[in-house]
């Protein structure tokens, strides 16, 4: 086991497997952060500690990822990256334990059932006492270092998990978007989190509805 730091957050590299994927055999890399006991996942595929590798930092959220929750675009994002990175032979998802942005899978139950009384996704945050967004990127950053990369073409639409990352270290070449379907159950997530979170989701038809 190594420790590695950078800038407040130290993780930990406790193990790894190869993981074979429809996309490619990636490598399995599980840290544990040191601040909170949380253990989060690196999958790398091919050759990344040279260059600019394309990655995903993914923000857990079981309901997308593993159940197929339509109500957001984790699961389908999670999915094109995987593919995405597939196709270049390299790349890292980085998969943080940091779910619901941060408030847990229970008080992201509470803030679904609120949007099922009309509440958006930032309103019902807000209404359970929390900021919108509570995560922080640090670990990434200090998981990155880990794995010997400094420099990265980044897959998001948030601007602010750019800025977040350049802020702990880590230089970012491209933002590469990612394109995923609106469907009637995610349209009103999907507007909110271009008008009220920054998101860069130039796709959208419309934002006013
Ligand atoms: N609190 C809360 N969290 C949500 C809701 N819908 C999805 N999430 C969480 O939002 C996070 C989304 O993470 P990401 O897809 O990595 O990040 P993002 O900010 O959407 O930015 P992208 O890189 O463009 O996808 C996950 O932690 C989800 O669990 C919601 O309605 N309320
Ligand atoms: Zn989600």
């Amino acid at each position: 086991m190594s420790e590695k730091e950078a800038g407040s957050s130290v993780v930990t590299r406790l193990s790894d497997a190869a993981i074979p994927t429809p996309d490619g055999t990636f490598r399995m890399i599980l840290f544990r952060e040191e601040a909170t006991g949380r253990e989060h996942v690196a999958m790398v595929l091919g050759a990344v500690g040279t260059g600019t590798p394309l990655i995903r930092i993914h923000s857990e959220c079981m309901t997308g990822d593993v159940f197929g929750s339509l109500r957001c675009d984790c699961g389908e994002q999670l999915a094109a990256a995987r593919a995405r990175i597939g196709e270049e032979g390299a790349g890292i998802i980085l998969y943080l334990r940091q779910e619901g942005r941060g408030i847990g899978l229970a008080n992201k139950l509470r803030a679904y059932q609120l949007q099922d009384q009309g509440f958006d996704t930032v309103e019902a945050n807000h209404e359970l006492g929390f900021a919108a967004d509570l995560r922080q990127f640090g670990v990434a950053a200090a998981m990155l270092d880990a794995l010997g990369v400094r420099s990265v073409r980044l897959m998001t639409n948030n601007p602010r998990k750019q800025d977040a990352l350049e802020k702990a270290g880590i230089r970012i070449t491209e933002r590469v978007p990612v394109r995923v379907p609106i469907l009637p159950e995610n349209r009103r997530y999907l507007q909110t989190k271009a008008l009220k979170l920054g998101h860069r989701i130039d796709w959208l038809p419309e934002l006013d509805a």
